[in-house]
């Protein structure tokens, strides 16, 4: 699979998030992300307006569903969603539920196995009917370990072993460095995702006009630049 850059929009205001999608899309991002603050913030027409302004891009929606999966997915895809994100740690019935509006609804379903055992957790998503694997170490897990003064985890630690337990494609997300990121394709993780990382880190990929839309640039020529990533650890 050709990796894929995807921008999540973790903000709070569809201005914001449309100003930002706008310059992901000129710097060759190929898909977006309406993040759960901004689906919290402006409910599901902030999914609309990112369809209406961005016809032809595939857009994830990361409810994070946890229950009454068919329901939310039939409404995430009919806001124009291509994507929506399940939790393993829902029950199996949710799960199903999600996959079977994917299905009737056309969209693709993402696998997430934040706070979960995340190796079983990744197979069970696969085995349930997702098309994607999220490899999520939550923000609060990060923050909480860290006060504690214990090493911070790192979707890293597990990265090669998600990857090689499943036949689907994986993102590896939270707390990742720009230049970890968007080197998760080389262990097999085609999905790469940039969020919070990309105001605070850009700078070590500065160009010569030092904007944020030529850094971003550059990150997608290298992230495209892989070529095909065998998926299932099969390199
Ligand atoms: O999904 C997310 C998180 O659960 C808060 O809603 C974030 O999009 C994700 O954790 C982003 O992580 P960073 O890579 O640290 O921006």
């Amino acid at each position: 699979m050709k990796p894929i850059v995807q921008i999540s929009l973790d903000l709070t205001n569809i201005e914001e998030a449309l100003e930002t999608a706008a310059m992901a899309m000129r710097a060759g991002v190929d898909w977006l992300e309406a993040g759960t603050p901004l689906i919290l913030a402006e409910g599901l027409n902030c999914v609309r307006e990112l369809r209406k302004q961005f016809p032809e891009t595939p857009i994830v929606a990361d409810l994070k569903t946890m229950d009454g999966g068919y329901l939310e997915a039939e409404m995430m895809a009919k806001a124009g969603a291509t994507h929506v994100v399940v939790m393993s740690r829902a029950h199996e019935e949710t799960i199903h539920c999600v996959v079977k509006a994917g299905k009737d609804h056309g969209v693709e379903v993402m696998g997430d196995n934040l706070a979960d055992d995340m190796v079983s957790a990744a197979k069970k998503l696969e085995d349930l009917g997702c098309d994607y694997v999220i490899h999520h170490v939550g923000y609060d897990e990060r923050r909480g370990i860290a006060a504690r003064g214990e090493r911070m985890p790192s979707p890293l630690d597990q990265l090669k072993d998600v990857v090689e337990a499943v036949n689907i494609p994986v993102q590896a997300v939270g707390g990742l460095s720009l230049e970890q990121a968007i080197r998760t394709p080389e262990y097999g993780a085609p999905l790469v995702v940039l969020g919070a990382p990309l105001t605070i880190d850009a700078d070590s990929f500065k160009t010569a006009s030092g904007n944020l839309e030529d850094s971003l640039r550059m990150i997608c020529e290298k992230v495209h630049a892989y070529g095909d990533v065998a998926i299932g650890g099969q390199k």
